[in-house]
């Protein structure tokens, strides 16, 4: 892991901006098998790219409703992560945390739905970042990650925890 950043982020914008979305009941984290698209094959939450004139928490829920039939109640966004990425454009992500939702998670063409205890969070095939910053969405904590990848290995990280996040 290098230790000076190895770009200058108070310049940073990223054409793409997402959301994640993470449910968490009865000690179970709703995670993804994601069956298409950026990080196919890898567990995640649902979440997806935000569509022009829509807002994050709009996509958030969109996407998770596509994805698993479900409509979230009352989500709460904990956490940005800026990533920095050598073959794929820039992204900006919005993750959301909830407790509730309506409707049962569904297999759909995107997505394979998994309800995980949160001690077994299967961090081995997820995105490599996500075992630095998901913890504190588990805590309730709010974070502002910022990750560069090459590939799909993690150069550089940074998280600050327990800062204001933007809607
Ligand atoms: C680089 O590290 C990442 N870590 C994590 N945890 N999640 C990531 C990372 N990079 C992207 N993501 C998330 C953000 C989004 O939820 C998805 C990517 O969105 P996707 O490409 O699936 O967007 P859709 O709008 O659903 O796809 P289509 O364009 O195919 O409709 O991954």
């Amino acid at each position: 892991m290098m230790e000076a950043a190895p770009m200058d982020w108070a310049i940073w914008s990223a054409p793409v901006h997402a959301t994640l979305m993470f449910v968490i009941r009865d000690g179970q984290i709703l995670l993804i098998e994601k069956k298409r698209g950026l990080g196919a094959g890898k567990i995640n939450g649902p979440g997806g790219k935000i569509d022009p004139g829509e807002s994050p928490l709009e996509c958030a829920l969109r996407e998770t409703e596509e994805e698993l039939r479900i409509r979230v109640l009352e989500p709460r966004k904990l956490g940005e992560l800026h990533f920095s990425m050598s073959d794929f454009p820039d992204i900006l992500c919005h993750v959301y945390r909830a407790e509730d939702f309506t409707g049962t998670p569904e297999e759909t063409e995107e997505a394979v739905p998994l309800w995980v205890p949160i001690e077994e969070i299967p961090y081995e095939r997820m995105w490599s970042d996500d075992r630095f910053w998901l913890p504190l969405l588990l805590m309730e904590q709010t974070f502002l990650g910022r990750f560069v990848f090459q590939g799909e290995e993690l150069v550089w990280r940074e998280v600050t925890e327990g800062v204001t996040i933007p809607d």
